[in-house]
């Protein structure tokens, strides 16, 4: 098939692709009915002029905790007008100010100023407005582990909880969203003193639901008979086996690509097989797509010297001389790239003092060239 046949050829095996997309809203959202009560069981005070139940929404990756949290917010909005429901994802806006411009966008359509307009004015005008219009505010606080980076949590977590301090009228509360497990002990270290929660816990799912939710999604995304039931349930023992549901969806996407690109009317065993040769963990693509340009610099600095046995001193140099940025920039970007897993930083017992440290990579590094950072 020639370039222009690609292109041009319409035929598709995919009834709509966006179901395969990381933040496609499921309509038959099952198995988590009792964690969405709980949530609305929270919320229910804030709907007559009381205070919202704080909670720490807890569960592996993929078990559809920002899903849930989406759906449940939306049905409030849709029942009453006295609740604001914001979601934030703590990965994006990681800062005091930006977490309070989304609150304002949620609130006013439009994000503040980003320069010249102090956090406290901002802050001001979005509690005020909700003491005018006596509605309460909910801020969920998607993979909130994000803020434990730069000690933001309790600062954020103080600016959102104690509003009332300021505007007696104002009832807030926080649904923090955890996927560390780990993690829960260092929230309660961050903010003890002003969050108190209740927890909403997502189990993993099962093998069985697992393939009613592949089989669903197969059902939206796919015309019907282009993938066979065997196939399905090997996509289901594959995703299963990794604990990550989003693997399956994704591995699903990728076969059935896979299958148009050779033009077959039918996804085969032997794109299965292909697909799952050529696969990079999603969950690195994902980490890797939030890094800046000097944070992917030094990865590859480390990938490039990895079987060199350097020492985070002579990873620094190098950094330096390619950047141009000062040994304080390397050591933050290397916490920061530690923080998310992607290394880790072992003291050897040399050096001055006995400081120098080995920096592992955590990932295979064919994994990460392959997502061509
Ligand atoms: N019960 C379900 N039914 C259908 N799809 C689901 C279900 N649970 C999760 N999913 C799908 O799995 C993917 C991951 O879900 P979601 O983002 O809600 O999980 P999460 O627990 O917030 O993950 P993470 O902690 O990694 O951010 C999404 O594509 C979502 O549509």
């Amino acid at each position: 098939m020639g370039i222009e046949d690609i292109l041009l050829d319409g035929e598709s095996l995919f009834r709509n692709i966006s179901a395969f997309n990381p933040d496609y809203m499921p309509d038959n959202y099952n198995f988590r009915d009792s964690q969405m009560e709980a949530m609305a069981i929270s919320i229910r005070p804030a709907l007559n002029e009381g205070r919202p139940i704080n909670s720490i929404i807890l569960g592996h990756c993929a078990t559809g905790k920002t899903t849930a949290v989406k759906k449940v917010f939306d049905l409030v909005e849709e029942t009453s007008d006295k609740v604001v429901c914001c979601y934030i994802n703590c990965q994006l806006h990681t800062t005091r100010f930006g977490i309070i411009s989304q609150i304002h966008q949620k609130i006013f359509g439009h994000l503040p100023p980003e320069t010249g307009t102090p956090f406290s004015r901002i802050y001001q005008r979005v509690m005020k407005e909700l003491s005018d219009n006596k509605q309460a505010l909910i801020v969920a606080l998607d993979d909130v582990n994000y803020l434990f980076h730069n000690q933001h949590a309790n600062k954020v977590f103080y600016d959102i909880l104690r509003a009332y301090e300021i505007f007696p009228e104002v009832k807030t509360g926080i649904f923090a969203i955890l996927s560390d497990l780990e993690f829960k002990v260092a929230l309660d270290k961050n903010v003890n003193t002003v969050f108190v929660p209740q927890e909403i816990l997502f189990s993993p799912y099962t093998r069985s639901e697992i393939l009613t939710i592949l089989t669903d999604r197969v059902n939206v995304g796919f015309y019907p008979n282009v993938i066979s039931q065997d196939l399905i349930e090997q996509i289901t023992d594959y995703t299963f086996e990794s604990g990550d549901l989003r693997v399956g969806i994704d591995l699903l996407r990728v076969v059935g690509n896979m299958a148009e690109s050779h033009a077959s009317r039918a996804i085969e065993q032997k794109h299965l097989d292909e697909s799952l040769s050529s696969r990079i963990p999603v969950k690195l693509t994902q980490t890797l797509s939030v890094l800046s340009k000097h944070e992917k610099s030094l990865l590859k600095i480390i990938i490039d010297y990895h079987d060199k046995d350097l020492s985070a001193g002579d990873l620094s140099k190098l950094f330096i001389k390619e950047t141009n940025s000062s040994n304080a920039s390397f050591s933050r970007i290397l916490e920061k790239l530690e923080f998310l897993r992607l290394i880790d930083t072992k003291f050897t017992g040399k050096g001055v003092r006995g400081k120098s440290r080995q920096v592992i990579l955590r990932f295979n590094p064919e994994d990460i060239t392959k997502c061509k950072i």
